[in-house]
């Protein structure tokens, strides 16, 4: 069922409410001028609910100037005479609203009303255009409702509207004039092409378009009749459409060559009961995001002439028709940044980050950007505000930036300029980038990062030479690398003997590293360096890490519920590679790690820390239980250059030490920090630590402190 909430804006006093008449008048006179408005719909509506609200229990203080109860809010005026009045439509947000005014219309006729007409609410703007003789004459405005603006010189560009209609008759087709979503997109490419700023929705679009005079570029629109009146002179026909029901008229105006919703997925039907009603308003709801237009509610209307004419109409909207609304499903907010993500077949896609922002009940905080070309046609900026569309399940998308609310400190997007995954070259030759190793791209990735420095640390493997191995079939994983050959390489481009087996000896050396690296280049999702290094001090085993459940990685610092069960299921993806580095012979163990107690045996209870000894089996390591380790408990961060026997340390392989010596690193100083190890140079954060009252040491100290655990590390 469709429903929406229609809050209002709370005003409190005299002064918020002239405030708040004042902003709506603004807004409303620019979206209906240019469509150019500060304010969303959803904002705009809020405000006048407001308003109305405020006015009812205190209708001594209504200001002139109020949009209550006027066609446009009141905010337009037009010089050409409407001979019978363009009203708006009121409003119902829900069934239960509209089952209220349908009982009502019925108590007012005195009888049941025979036949409703369900139609969508086309979201663009109210025309008038006048045959004479079956001849285009005239295109006007709703205006003020009374009288509109003469618009005939744009008649020519819209679509639906014919110049000469099948018969010769004197009439006046009433309608939408919308942009479709192909126009909109159309039009801000061609208006984008001749430097001007582009729309920032099909609406605003359609209302600037039609008011454009002296255009360089032509841009289309479309009609759609929703309504046929005679004019002074139509003669007969005058008494024929007055007697005719309103689905009739619309079928006799398709007929004369004017285009209506009939041949659309949301054409009008008729309805015999409120029930029936209904059950149309939930259809045309649920097909609104696939619409190749938008609509913005539903429009249901008593369909025979008796049942209107005897209903009547108010200064602001007929009795007999009523608008059921749908939510809104456009609003503006800030676009932060354009994230750049790599697809399976290396297809390199913009997307955007948007200042979260609440789109008919949910959050949106991304939008599709399709491509770099959909960018630079739509002149995006970083800092712009955009108007964002999202319905049903469709992915959110920026529709175009609200150019009238630039300050000037926006900024342009940059674009990758090599894959921001692998590093490849960008094929660019097409609307939608490519990496050029395609689908090879991921596995590009995460050779290399598992090569790197912090990982298995394998000089010599570079992005190209793993690009090298790639294309030339040799690796499927980086599992692979440990089973290349001699000839293999040798047979590659620019690789000689020397070359190759420095490689291969690096790759031994790889075959050695600690879990912590080989965990880490597995590259499971949120598990970087110092994750990795918590988990396999934890675990001391790769065995161990691939029995654990969701429970027991949660034992491991910093991993919540979440993240275990993420790690725990990319992990059975990883089993094959597991295996595959396994049989390749490479290191499974933690050096100075002693694993947790087995769950649930006699011996956990008692917590023997030398329980499953077989940690520590590896090279060399001497760590034993935590409690003895000699920086147990604390919290140790490095700053400055690094001296004596730890002068060769990069940052990671100190964090690495101050793991293995049982501390945990951190890269700022807080009032938890336990010690500062300063070298040279230190700056900021020696002075933040004194400040503090952190202790502080410097390198040669700390060299004597953990000076057991140094060899355990990499010999590099
Ligand atoms: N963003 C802003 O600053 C701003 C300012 C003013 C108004 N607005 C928006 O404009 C809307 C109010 O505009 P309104 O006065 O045109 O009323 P409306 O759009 O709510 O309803 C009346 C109009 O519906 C249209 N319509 C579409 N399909 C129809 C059909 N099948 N049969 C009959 N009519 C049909 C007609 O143009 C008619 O005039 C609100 O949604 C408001 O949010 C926005
Ligand atoms: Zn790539």
């Amino acid at each position: 069922m469709v429903t929406m909430t229609n809050s209002a804006a709370v005003l409190a006093d005299p002064t918020a409410y002239a405030a708040a008449v004042e902003q709506a008048s603004v807004a409303a006179a620019a979206y209906y001028a240019t469509g150019e408005s500060a304010l969303d719909d959803d904002a705009y509506d809020r405000l006048a609910r407001g308003i109305a609200a405020y006015e009812a229990e205190h209708p001594g203080e209504v200001l002139a100037a109020s949009p209550t109860g006027k066609v446009a809010g009141g905010a337009v005026v037009g010089d050409v005479p409407h001979t019978v009045p363009m009203l708006s439509l009121d409003n119902v947000f829900s069934a239960e609203q509209f089952a209220t005014w349908a009982a009502s219309l019925e108590r007012r006729v005195g009888r049941p009303v025979t036949a409703w007409s369900v139609e969508p609410k086309l979201d663009g703007l109210a025309v008038a255009a006048r045959y004479r003789d079956g001849r285009f004459e005239r295109l006007i405005t709703r205006g003020d409702g009374t009288a509109g603006e003469d618009v005939s010189h744009a008649a020519g560009a819209v679509v639906g509207l014919p110049e000469r209609l099948a018969e010769p008759v004197t009439i006046e087709v009433r309608g939408e004039i919308l942009m479709t979503n192909e126009q909109f997109d159309q039009g801000n490419a061609i208006r984008t092409e001749h430097g001007g700023a582009p729309f920032a929705n099909p609406r605003n679009g359609a209302a600037g378009t039609l008011r454009a005079k002296d255009r360089a570029y032509r841009v289309e629109t479309t009609f759609f009749a929703y309504g046929a009146l005679p004019l002074p002179d139509s003669g007969e026909l005058g008494e024929t459409l007055a007697e005719l029901p309103h689905s009739e008229v619309l079928a006799y105006v398709a007929g004369l060559g004017v285009h209506t919703a009939a041949g659309t997925d949301v054409a009008p039907v008729l309805a015999a009961t409120v029930e029936e009603v209904q059950a149309r308003v939930d259809a045309i709801g649920s097909l609104r995001a696939s619409l190749p237009f938008g609509i913005d509610g539903i429009v249901i209307k008593a369909d025979l002439a008796a049942d209107q004419r005897e209903a009547g109409s108010g200064t602001r909207a007929p009795r007999w028709a009523i608008a059921y609304k749908l939510p809104a499903v456009e609003k503006i907010t800030r676009l932060l940044a354009v994230e750049w993500n790599v697809g399976r077949t290396g297809i390199i896609a913009p997307r955007a980050v948007l200042e979260p922002v609440v789109i008919d009940g949910s959050t949106v905080g991304y939008a599709t950007l399709h491509n770099p070309a959909d960018i630079t046609r739509r002149d995006l900026r970083l800092g712009d505000q955009v108007m964002v569309y999202k319905a049903g399940d469709i992915i959110p998308r920026i529709e175009a930036p609200v150019v009238h609310l630039r300050t000037g400190d926006e900024t342009p997007i940059d674009f990758p300029e090599s894959c921001p995954q692998c590093g490849s070259d960008i094929d660019t030759s097409e609307q939608r980038w490519r990496c050029t190793r395609g689908r090879n791209c991921r596995l590009v990735a995460s050779v290399s990062y598992a090569a790197g420095r912090d990982q298995l640390d394998i000089e010599g493997l570079g992005a190209t030479r793993v690009v090298q191995l790639v294309d030339a079939g040799l690796v499927a994983d980086f599992a692979d690398l440990f089973t290349l050959e001699r000839e293999q390489l040798l047979a590659l481009d620019r690789m000689g003997e020397t070359s190759t087996d420095n490689l291969l000896a690096a790759i031994e050396t790889a075959r050695t590293r600690p879990l912590s690296r080989v965990f880490c280049a597995l590259g499971v999702r949120g598990t970087g360096r110092s994750m990795s290094r918590r988990i396999a001090r934890y675990f001391a085993t790769m065995d161990r890490i691939v029995a654990a459940d969701v429970e027991t990685l949660q034992r491991v610092d910093g991993i919540g519920k979440e993240k275990a069960a993420a790690v725990v299921a990319e992990l059975v993806e990883l089993a094959p590679l597991i295996g595959k580095l396994v049989a390749a012979g490479v290191s499974m163990t933690e050096p100075g790690a002693t694993p947790p107690p087995e769950p649930g045996t006699e011996a956990a209870a008692d917590a023997d820390p030398e329980v499953g000894g077989e940690a520590g089996a590896g090279a060399g390591g001497d760590g034993g239980a935590g409690s003895t380790l000699p920086l147990a408990g604390m919290t140790v961060v490095v700053t400055g250059a690094m001296s004596g026997a730890l002068e060769k340390l990069s940052r990671n392989q100190m964090n690495e030490l101050i793991e293995r010596a049982g501390g945990k690193s951190s890269s700022s100083v807080s009032k938890r920090t336990s010690l500062l190890v300063a070298g040279d140079k230190a700056g900021s954060k020696r002075a933040k630590a004194e400040g503090l009252g952190v202790r502080i040491t410097v390198p040669e100290e700390f060299a004597e402190l953990v000076g057991a655990f140094l060899a355990t590390g990499e010999e590099d």
